[in-house]
């Protein structure tokens, strides 16, 4: 079989390499041309997968190493008969950890405990319900939003309104232009004038959820708020008057841990596996090497929000990404190339459940708020 496969996928050869020859290509300007006696097709987010590129080639199955799926014409390729795998979950975790890392900026900026925020979520699927279950855990005030979700199974919902009203809004829904609640511009103009003047909105769903502009124009007439960004309107084409204005700016990296990504591919392939019908012989816990930083130690003369923070900010310190990409793109003459250069040159990121956090047996309340947070506690 050919294979043709983003350049970006991790681990291509060690997944793959048994099922068929590989083609690797650069993804956001992948054509039908690169598709020439191509059985499968594999790809990111940047690839735009619709009747344009693969009407007329000989691809049958194509997969997305990614949550997202609105790059994918999925009503296209059920006419075709073109099978389809995504990666659904498969970055959830890592997502979470950028949220986390994000407010932990936020209490340390404010003064205040995460135990004083209350946090709108909106969209309660797998990034939103793991960042419910880990915050509720950490004492903060979660208020949730999910028209298509069941409280019996997700927990409590309150209307967007109500959410709206939370010290920080997290965006966490698909990027969706029709049905009954569509998402494209969710947060306009009249929306982000119901939140708080002071509140802080964090997007790492997708870009176009917020009207950028709108955005842009709300945080230049009320200086107290605040935006933390990772996804963009018109990426890779970032505005840089909104990147100026945000508290933090990152390159469509909340899902980039090492985990995440290789989860993706492993989550692909096992999707490809089911459709031809093949043994699944490869496991992701074959290639995640250990983890660069192992274990950090607490005494028990550490408050618990310093730990709380310092915990977060070793397995995954947010500003870094901010810090690198203010200095990429001010430098840069051409943007959209800086943007996905900061994306394919990402550093290695675990997941924070790959830290291990020493804490004293007496401290019983650090082990409990650490381990809400997803850290291996252990007892030293
Ligand atoms: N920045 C990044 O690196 C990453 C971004 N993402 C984005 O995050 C999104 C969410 O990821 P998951 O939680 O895994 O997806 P999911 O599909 O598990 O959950 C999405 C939830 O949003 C809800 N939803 C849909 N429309 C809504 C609306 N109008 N208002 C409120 N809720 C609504 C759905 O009912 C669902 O429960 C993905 O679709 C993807 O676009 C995902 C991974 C990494
Ligand atoms: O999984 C998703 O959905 C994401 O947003 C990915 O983290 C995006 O990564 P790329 O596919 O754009 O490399």
């Amino acid at each position: 079989m050919h294979i043709v496969a983003d350049e970006n996928i991790p681990l291509l050869n060690e997944f793959f390499g048994e099922i068929g020859e590989i083609t690797r290509v650069e993804g956001r300007s992948m054509s039908k041309s690169d598709l020439e006696g191509a059985d499968i097709l594999l790809v990111r987010s940047v690839t735009k997968v619709n009747r344009q590129l693969l009407e007329g080639t000989t691809v049958r199955f194509v997969g997305t190493a990614t949550i997202g799926t609105d790059h994918i014409d999925t009503d296209y390729l059920q006419e075709a008969g073109i099978a389809f795998a995504s990666a659904p979950g498969c970055n959830a975790q890592a997502v979470v950890d950028y949220v986390l890392s994000a407010l932990s900026v936020v209490v340390d900026e404010r003064g205040v405990q995460f135990s004083d925020l209350s946090v709108g979520i909106i969209g309660v699927g797998n990034v939103g319900s793991l960042l419910r279950a880990r915050l509720e855990s950490m004492r903060v005030t979660v208020l949730a939003v999910d028209p298509f979700r069941d409280p019996e199974e997700v927990g409590e919902l309150v209307s967007l309104d109500e959410a709206l009203t939370a010290d920080v809004v997290t965006l966490h829904t698909p990027l969706t232009k029709d049905g009954e609640h569509p998402t494209w511009h969710l947060i306009d103009a009249e929306r982000l004038a119901q939140m708080k003047t002071d509140a802080c909105l964090i997007n790492s769903g997708r870009g176009p959820v917020v009207d950028n502009q709108a955005l842009l124009a709300h945080m230049r007439a009320n200086r107290n708020f605040e935006a933390i960004l990772d996804v963009w309107e018109n990426e890779p084409e970032v505005d840089l008057d909104v990147m100026h204005r945000c508290l933090l700016a990152t390159p469509h990296i909340a899902g980039y841990s090492l985990d995440g990504k290789m989860r993706g591919t492993e989550y692909v392939y096992q999707g490809l596996c089911e459709f031809y019908g093949l043994p699944i012989r490869r496991k992701l816990a074959q290639f995640l090497p250990e983890p660069g930083v192992k274990r950090v130690n607490f005494s028990d003369q550490v408050p618990l929000n310093q730990a709380l923070r310092t915990a977060i900010r070793a397995a995954y310190e947010i500003r870094v990404d901010d810090g690198v990409m203010r200095t990429a793109m001010k430098r840069s003459d051409d943007l959209r190339a800086t943007f996905d250069a900061l994306r394919k040159n990402y550093p290695l990121r675990r997941d924070i459940p790959t830290l291990r956090v020493g804490v004293p047996a007496k401290c019983h309340d650090l082990q409990d708020v650490l381990a809400a947070a997803g850290f291996d506690v252990r007892i030293k």
